[in-house]
Parts: structure tokens; sequence; C-alpha cells
């Protein structure tokens, strides 16, 4: 499997489809907004006016979207996917999304003929672009058989969880923990400058210790410093915390860290903060009470 489709030339989807072009795929290309595919297009990229024109060149296609709304468009609207999905193609949803958009897409692709897996990934513009990420699949095993030189080009590791929906799951419940531990972590950098000690100082020290981790190391300088240059955008976030929320109601798990933690992540992004990178939420920390 040399040639793959690519609908979605966001952050992610530009990083990874240029990957899969440095290795030798053939890559065919597809965003809403045509302007982003023409870096694409010249690393060698083909690019097509529809996710249907895709998926009519190539067996395999894979979409990176923003959210379920994004990813159910590319599927069911005009021009989408299933006017060309059939008997020997396939569709790779690597967008993160709640289950039943997944089940939704997957059911919808099958009716036609087709193969559905999801694939969500954990790590960010970075280790896309390095080809360093977690590949969470669910679905048509035969289709994760038959992708994995794919995925070993896109990621450093890939589980396959079994049905549609648990690739989801996984993914929400990864993301859940992180955006919670980047609330905790923001609210920690705030103490520490607000009591008069350096949060450059403070970085060190939990790098040394047992809550040292990437997450920290990464982000932690350039919150010290004012750049939310977005890698992972706060609005993704915030949508994370609130699939994951619905997966807690479904399941009865009272969720109160998350719960304070989207409350968070609401609160930037309606001070304008969504586009940039969700460590960004440590802005909202900063604000003071007027003094009495
Ligand atoms: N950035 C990150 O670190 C990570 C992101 N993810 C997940 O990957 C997905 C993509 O993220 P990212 O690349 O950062 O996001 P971006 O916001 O950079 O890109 C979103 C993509 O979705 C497209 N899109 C949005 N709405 C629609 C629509 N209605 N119809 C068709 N296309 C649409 C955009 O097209 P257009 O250019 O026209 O707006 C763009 O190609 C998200 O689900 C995110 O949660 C997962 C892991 C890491
Ligand atoms: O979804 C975001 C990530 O960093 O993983």
């Amino acid at each position: 499997m040399q040639e793959v489709g690519f609908l979605g030339m966001g952050i992610m989807g530009k990083a990874m489809a240029m990957n899969l072009l440095r290795h030798g795929f053939k890559v065919h290309v597809w965003n809403r907004t045509l302007s982003k595919c023409i870096e694409l297009k010249e690393h060698g990229a083909f690019v097509e006016e529809t996710p249907a024109a895709v998926i009519k060149k190539c067996k395999v296609t894979i979409g990176m979207l923003s959210d379920p709304a994004a990813a159910l468009s590319v599927v069911f609207d005009k021009g989408g996917i299933l006017e060309e999905v059939c008997h020997g193609k396939g569709y790779i949803d690597m967008s993160t999304v709640d289950a039943e958009t997944s089940i939704k897409i997957g059911e919808a692709v099958n009716d036609k003929g087709g193969v559905f897996l999801e694939a969500p990934v954990s790590g960010s513009k970075k280790p896309a672009e390095d080809g360093q990420l977690i590949i969470l699949a669910a679905g048509e095993k035969a289709l994760y058989d038959g992708v994995l030189p794919a995925f070993d080009v896109l990621g450093k590791k890939s589980f396959y969880l079994g049905e549609v929906g648990n690739g989801a799951k996984m993914k929400l419940v990864v993301n859940m923990i992180m955006g919670s531990m980047m609330n905790a972590f923001s609210e920690g950098l705030v103490l520490a400058d607000k009591s008069g000690l350096s949060p450059t100082t403070l970085l060190e020290v939990l790098d040394l210790g047992a809550i040292a981790n990437p997450m920290f190391r990464m982000k932690g300088p350039s919150m010290v410093s004012s750049d939310f240059n977005p890698a992972f955008p706060l609005k993704h976030q915030q949508k994370d915390m609130r699939l994951a929320l619905a997966l807690g109601d479904e399941n009865a798990v009272s969720m109160p860290v998350a719960a304070a933690a989207n409350e968070s992540f609401k609160k930037a992004r309606s001070i304008g903060l969504g586009d940039l990178d969700f460590s960004a939420v440590y802005e909202i920390f900063k604000v003071t009470e007027p003094s009495p």
C-alpha cells in the first residue's frame, strides 16, 4: 500500500501527509480551504477537489479533521466519502471524536461496501512531523493490518483496540488526563509566581522529581515566556474535555477534576484564546481579583 488519500491539512494532517510523502508514499490530498494544499503539492502530493475524488483515486483514505461535525461533514455532505466508497475501499478516521460519531461513520462506510477503521492519535505537531505518534486504532482488522506500513511511518507504536468506539474512548481518556494536568500545572506556575518564587526554578524542581513528564518539560518554558503558538489548539482540547465528560456521564463516572478543567478551557475560549495552544489556559489563572 504505497498510495494513500488524506483529508484535512490542518496542523496534524499536513505534518502527517508530509511525512508519508517523505517516505515515498503517493498521497492524494484534499482540504476544505484549498490554499493549505499548496505546500503539499510542491512536495509531490496530488490535490483533489472533493473527499469523494480522493476516495475514487485511492484504496485507502485517511481523515484528520477538527471535530465530530467536521468528521461527519466529509463523509455525509455533497462531494463526501459516501459518494465513492465501495467494496475494496477503506476509510480511516484519525480525528479525535466521540465513539458515537465513529460508529455512525463506520456503519455508513460499511453500508456502501467499504471498510472502516478509527485511529485517533496521541502526540502533537512535533511527534506528527517526526513520525512519533501513538496510534489508537479500532475497527476492521484486515484494514489495520494492511495499513501498518503507513502507521509505521506516522507513529512509534500502534495499538489495535477491537471494535469501533474503543479508539475514540481511549483517546478521550488520555486527553481528559492531559487537560486536567495542564490545569494543575498552570495553577502551580501562577501560585509560585504570586508567592514570590521563580516559575523557572519551579520547572527545574519539577523536572527532577517523581512528577517530571515530557509535557511539563516541553510546554513549561514557552508558558513562562507567554509563547502560545498553537501545536494543539485550545479549542480542540476543550472539545476533548467536553466529549470525555459526556463519556463519564454515560458511564456514571464522577469526574470533578475534569469538569473543573473543562470550565477553565471554556473560560479561555470565551476570552478569545481558542486558537492558541492549549497551554494558554495558563493565562486565565493569572487574572487576580481586584482588591476591595
Ligand atoms: N494538534 C494536535 O496536537 C493534535 C490534534 N489532534 C486531533 O486531530 C484533529 C485535527 O487537529 P489539528 O490538525 O490540530 O486541527 P486544525 O484546526 O489545525 O485543523 C482542522 C482541520 O479540519 C478541517 N475542518 C474543520 N471543519 C471542517 C468542516 N466543517 N469540513 C471540512 N473540514 C473541516 C480544517 O479545514 P480548514 O483548513 O478548511 O479550516 C482543517 O483541515 C482534531 O480532532 C484534534 O483534536 C490529535 C492529536 C494531537
Ligand atoms: O491531542 C493532543 C495530543 O497532544 O495528543
